[in-house]
């Protein structure tokens, strides 16, 4: 199948390196190829979408990123570094964190520690020390509690940090995690569609924190059905359709081409998805 592509990089990507180099990658379960041979690159410190309708395979390119599931072929590297096939907690020693499309927070743990527990992997202190709560324990707890706060400050989860985290409102339990994800100090951050169950206002504050993020030095991969957030936050995008690439280039480039149209608008239950298109299209001077 062939891949629409946008002719040259957007000129706010032009001479920057390429942080993720996705070469060829394919996974099938079954008799079914859920990502079919998908090659991607993405501009370090920019925030890069991954689009497509249900089932395009978009979180399965992103659980191959993170190591939570092996490709059958296929080469991923981030920052010349090959990732593929790594399990988990390699990938995240290369400074990769990620989110979840079903929120995953520790039962039981306050919004605060669910923070400092993402920070684990980064301590230096002993595990005797830990045990013992050594003066460097301490000092290290107090540090990484207050780098927690900060992080949590920063994502806009104030004054609840004692809660638990499973009690906090939807949107808040998805800026929390976004928090966990920071704790490790990654340099690149995987997001399965960070807005989902939020409404308009919540979804533009994500998009404005993504957009810090990335002013501070970070490349973002998100997966997003809001259009208008896509169109607004996302300097590029991949879209996806059954396990292949449809189109890549810029969002507006891309959700023109006639492949792309087709594979949101041919389908009754993505009634929804085409209403938001819409809006985003009238929104930035289009329909
Ligand atoms: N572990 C698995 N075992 C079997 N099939 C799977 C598995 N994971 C994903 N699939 C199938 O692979 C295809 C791609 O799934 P994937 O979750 O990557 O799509 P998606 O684009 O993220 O969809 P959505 O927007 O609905 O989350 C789907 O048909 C899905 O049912």
């Amino acid at each position: 199948m062939s891949v629409a592509h946008e002719a040259g990089p957007a000129p706010a990507e032009a001479g920057r390196s390429d942080l993720v180099v996705i070469d060829r990658l394919t996974k099938g379960f079954g008799g079914l190829t859920a990502v079919d041979g998908v090659s991607i690159r993405v501009p370090e410190t920019s925030i890069y979408g991954i689009l497509g309708p249900n089932g395009a395979g978009k979180t399965t390119v992103l659980n191959m990123i993170s190591g939570f599931i092996a490709p059958d072929s296929g080469d991923i590297s981030v920052a010349g570094t090959r990732i593929t096939g790594l399990a988990p907690y390699r990938v995240a020693r290369q400074g990769i964190a990620r989110t979840y499309q079903n929120i995953r927070l520790f039962p039981g743990m306050t919004v605060l520690e669910t923070v400092m527990a993402g920070a684990y992997g980064r301590r230096s202190s002993s595990i005797l020390g830990a045990i013992l709560l050594s003066p460097a324990e301490r000092r290290e707890r107090r540090a990484t509690a207050e780098r927690a706060a900060e992080l949590l400050d920063r994502v806009g989860v104030r004054g609840r940090h004692s809660a638990l985290a499973e009690t906090l409102s939807y949107g808040d339990q998805r800026r929390v995690e976004i928090a966990r994800a920071l704790a490790t100090d990654p340099r690149l951050l995987l997001l399965d569609e960070p807005t989902a169950g939020m409404n308009d206002a919540e979804s533009e504050e994500v998009g404005r924190l993504l957009v810090g993020l990335r002013d501070a030095g970070l490349t973002l991969i998100l997966i997003e059905h809001n259009m208008r957030l896509v169109e607004e936050f996302c300097q590029r995008v991949s879209v996806m359709n059954s396990g292949a690439l449809l189109a890549e280039g810029t969002p507006t480039w891309c959700l023109d081409q006639e492949d792309v149209k087709e594979a949101y608008f041919g389908k009754r239950s993505d009634a929804a998805r085409i209403a938001t298109l819409r809006r985003a299209r009238r929104g930035h001077g289009g329909e």
